[in-house]
């Protein structure tokens, strides 16, 4: 499966784009990371790929098709989306909210089958978070919460997910852990697109990357060719040096011999 934007014009009004010119595929076992200044338009391209804003030009494809005419449903049932870990204003078991991830093939006001259950439990086993399933969403801590959105994710059984900034305010042994499950799901075959700020994760877990700058693509390739000194000075304004640190990456994502870091220096 390929996933694709071709000639995306993104943004709120037709006679204010956001982002232009936006060209990209992600293929099933992919990861791509997005990379872009506070304010580049990452969020507003996410917007724009899971139909919650119209494309204003341009056309998203799975496997060339179109996916324009798409239902809500159909799009839920093809792109998984992961917000970042929050407070939802009600009270919820964990179970339930995975649950929800079956709303797309549900009927209206229908409820959860036995087969959604179990889909429902096959997420809660690839993710490894039978232990959190008794308890109420909002008592997890940041990390849980985000296994449990990518659990709810996996059970509307996507073959993309979107994720925003997955670990964003999650601490550095937490952040491992989404990391190294995005991973595996990659290794799973889904295709994977999100958004960070950290120029790291996408050496050590992505294939392609995609930097945004001033409303369109500032290069997109893999993570070695396009993250360099000269483009983190271009997007950021920071002088940072890339330095090869001599580890062999554990992870196929990255064709480096070995791992690159980055370090700020201004
Ligand atoms: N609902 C909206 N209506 C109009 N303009 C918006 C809307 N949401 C965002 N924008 C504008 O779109 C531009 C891109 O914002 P966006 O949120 O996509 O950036 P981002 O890269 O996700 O930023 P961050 O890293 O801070 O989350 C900004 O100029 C922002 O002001």
């Amino acid at each position: 499966m390929v996933f694709a934007l071709k000639n995306g014009v993104c943004g709120y009004a037709p006679n204010k784009p956001i982002l232009k010119d936006i060209n990209f595929d992600v293929s099933s076992g992919e990861v791509l990371c997005i990379l872009g200044a506070n304010g580049a338009g990452k969020s507003t391209l996410f917007k724009s790929m899971l139909g919650l804003i119209p494309i204003l030009n341009g056309v998203l494809t799975v496997d060339n098709e179109s996916i324009a005419g798409w239902s809500r449903a159909e799009i839920a049932r093809t792109i998984g989306y992961i917000p970042q870990a929050n407070n939802p204003p009600f009270s919820y078991s964990v179970l339930d909210v995975i649950l929800m991830g079956r709303t797309a093939y549900l009927g209206l006001f229908a409820s959860p089958k036995k087969e959604d259950e179990e889909i429902a439990e096959d997420a809660i086993r690839q993710l490894n978070i039978s232990r959190l399933v008794d308890k109420r969403y909002q008592e997890l801590s940041g990390g849980e919460k985000q296994l449990v959105l990518i659990a709810r994710a996996l059970a509307q059984l996507p073959k993309i997910l979107i994720m925003d900034e997955p670990t964003a305010a999650l601490d550095f042994g937490n952040q491992q852990m989404v990391l190294n499950q995005i991973h595996k799901l990659s290794q799973n075959g889904l295709s994977i697109i999100m958004a960070s700020h950290f120029p790291d994760h996408a050496f050590l877990y992505s294939h392609k990357a995609l930097l945004l700058k001033d409303g369109g693509i500032y290069s997109v390739g893999r993570p070695n060719d396009v993250i360099t000194e000269e483009s983190l000075r271009d997007l950021y304004a920071v002088e940072t040096k890339i330095i090869n640190t001599g580890i062999q990456p554990r992870y196929a994502a990255t064709d480096a011999s070995d791992i690159k870091i980055c370090v700020p220096l201004s």
